[in-house]
């Protein structure tokens, strides 16, 4: 029997025009786990992302975060609930690194400069950034030091679930597979709850307890290793498919060398 769920969407009914991007699709997200969403282009898994966050109301169904509606949680409490890391970190560009870390927390817990300041160096120092780099700009910064920045800033007031919009794309793999080690050792060392798009075979493999493919509307979730028994043609195509052997071999690898928490069933 699972504990009770961190996040729940029941009946998701998403539509635009004449396109039923979701048909009543539901899904549990374990408190710790780190969850992929993985689908095909145009399947839905930015407006998933976008509803279970609430930016998004959908058509019919519901969210619930920690059991409560997501529509009925203001602004400050969703900040302190939920952080969300956009596909191009989405940082400004106009303010330092650390400025952009301490906007949130300025924001929402009207805390004096000194005290941003130490919560940024803080979170820097978190996601493996020096300290000094708050002074620059992000266009100042490489494509994995900006991801790693827009961590920081999500990282900022302490959320329980982060929803990350693939967090690998458009890096090198090596700079991606540090961002995997940063998944992992954020999920590790602070328990926080993961929830992330990604198409990368490799994160897919190596960093996500379980994953909800998008296929046809729906939502079919379970472990790596149940979904590689899957006859569902996308999802068979996509776990065997060439690219998928290179990560698999990666993933017994790691595999080894780790204990992931036993993973969490969902029915
Ligand atoms: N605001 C909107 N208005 C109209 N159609 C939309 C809107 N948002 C999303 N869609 C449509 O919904 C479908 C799902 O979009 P979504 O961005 O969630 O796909 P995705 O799975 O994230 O795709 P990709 O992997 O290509 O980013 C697409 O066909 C998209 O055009």
């Amino acid at each position: 029997m699972n504990a009770t769920p961190i996040a729940t969407a029941r009946g998701i009914v998403n539509r635009f025009g004449a396109q039923e991007v979701h048909k009543n699709l539901s899904l549990d997200i374990q408190e710790g786990e780190i969850l992929g969403v993985a689908g095909g282009s145009g399947s839905g898994k930015s407006v998933l992302l976008r509803t279970l966050t609430g930016l998004h109301t959908p058509v019919a169904g519901e969210v619930l975060l920690e059991g409560k509606a997501v529509a009925t949680i203001n602004g400050a409490e969703r900040a302190a609930l939920l952080g969300v890391l956009f596909q191009q970190g989405a940082l400004f560009s106009s303010l330092t690194v650390a400025q952009n870390i301490t906007l949130p927390i300025g924001l929402h817990k009207g805390l004096p400069p000194e005290e941003c300041e130490r919560i940024a160096a803080e979170k820097l120092e978190l996601v493996g950034l020096p300290v000094e780099h708050g002074k620059k700009f992000p266009s100042e910064l490489s494509g994995g030091m900006v991801k790693r920045a827009a961590f920081a800033r999500a990282l900022a007031l302490d959320p329980r679930i982060l929803f990350l919009d693939e967090p690998t794309s458009g890096l090198d793999p090596v700079s991606a597979s540090g961002i995997d080690d940063l998944i992992l050792q954020l999920n590790d060392e602070l328990g926080i709850t993961m929830v992330l798009i990604t198409h990368d075979l490799s994160t897919i493999f190596t960093v996500c307890d379980r994953v909800a493919m998008l296929v046809d509307g729906n939502v079919v979730v379970d472990t790596v290793d149940n979904l590689l028994e899957s006859k569902q043609p996308w999802i068979h195509e996509f776990l065997h498919g060439p690219r998928a052997e290179a990560a698999a071999t990666a993933r017994k690898a790691t595999h080894n060398d780790r204990t992931r928490k036993a993973p969490h069933g969902n029915g």
